[in-house]
């Protein structure tokens, strides 16, 4: 996930200033120990349905919290957030490999019990990665011994190396410890330009997300050709059984004339831009991505409140 900040400005398309931290952080636990709680509190909004809505990306990222300086880009892990299968997949390693590529790890752990084997299990699959790691003893208001708790939980990740924290708190009501801990996790980022637009959420459709970023980067290779910003819209998106995310989307002008600037000699600004785009996508959906960009003329459309509505400008 990291090497792509060496490609890019930020986001928003402004260059950036070398004191910003961005990264990306991953919330692992057993089922029902609080996790979406949590990251619903770090995020200070709601935002996070405990199964998110099939329209919402569904791997990638679950929450952005930027501050000026900072940036923590909450990622998904697959089988962490689906009680079902999350064992099984715990045990093959998959979980391991989302981790791997993380700037830190948040293991949110339940302090009214003692660890049980799915915690072990958790803790086995975080023990050896080397991010930063914080324990985030959670149900404090409702646990009896909590620091007896907390030590059995630690206790799980002996021989572990790298950077360890630990933390009790309750992410339904602890609204200062959990910005503390939004705090400390901000300042150990590294220094990285941001990976999305300052004022970018979650809870956009994945549609939105993706052709965000393919006007982003519109607008990047345009800038000094066209007199005004492109719109974009995702008109298909399929993920088929090998994985493959099969997208296709529109860039939008509002004269043949831009059409032509937009494709470029032998369609080769267009290529630039669908391969820049594809690449955030991959390394953002951690999946292939095939994308096929047409540019689509409508006349006036900056004028024309319905167009304007289609477009997601409303
Ligand atoms: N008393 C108390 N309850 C909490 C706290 N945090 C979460 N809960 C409750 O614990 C339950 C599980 O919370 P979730 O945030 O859905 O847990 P999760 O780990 O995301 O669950 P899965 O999606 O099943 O993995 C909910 O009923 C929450 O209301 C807390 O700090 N104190």
């Amino acid at each position: 996930m990291k090497d792509i900040t060496s490609q890019y400005q930020n986001a928003d398309g402004t260059s950036a200033p070398l004191n910003t931290r961005s990264g990306f952080v991953a919330i692992v636990g057993k089922p029902n120990v609080g996790k979406s709680t949590l990251l619903n509190s770090l995020m200070g909004v709601k935002i996070a349905p405990t199964s998110p809505r099939p329209q919402t990306t569904r791997k990638g990222v679950r929450g952005i919290a930027s501050t000026d300086e900072t940036q923590l880009v909450f990622v998904d892990t697959p089988g962490v957030h689906r009680p079902k299968d999350a064992l099984g997949k715990y045990m093959n390693g998959e979980v391991q490999n989302a981790l791997s590529d993380v700037d830190a790890v948040i293991w949110v752990v339940d302090l009214r019990h003692p660890p049980a084997d799915e915690d072990s299990m958790v803790a086995r699959s975080i023990r050896d990665l080397r991010a930063p790691l914080t324990v985030v003893g959670n149900k404090l208001d409702v646990a009896k011994y909590p620091e007896e708790a907390l030590r059995l939980y630690t206790a799980l990740l002996e021989g572990r190396t790298g950077e360890t924290a630990s933390v009790m708190l309750s992410a339904q009501n602890d609204v200062t410890k959990v910005a503390a801990l939004r705090e400390s996790l901000a300042a150990n980022l590294p220094e990285n330009p941001f990976f999305f637009p300052r004022g970018a959420a979650s809870d956009q459709s994945r549609e939105q997300w993706a052709a965000e970023i393919l006007r982003e980067e519109a607008m990047k290779k345009l800038r000094d050709e066209l007199p005004y910003a492109v719109a974009t819209r995702v008109t298909d998106w399929t993920e088929r059984p090998d994985g493959l995310q099969r997208i296709e989307a529109e860039i939008v002008v509002d004269r043949q004339s831009h059409k032509g600037m937009v494709i470029g000699a032998g369609g080769k600004q267009l290529g630039a831009i669908g391969a820049a785009a594809r690449k955030q996508l991959e390394v953002f959906l951690n999946a292939k991505v095939f994308l096929g960009v047409q540019v689509v003329v409508i006349p006036g459309w900056r004028e024309d409140t319905e167009a304007l509505r289609e477009l997601g400008y409303e």
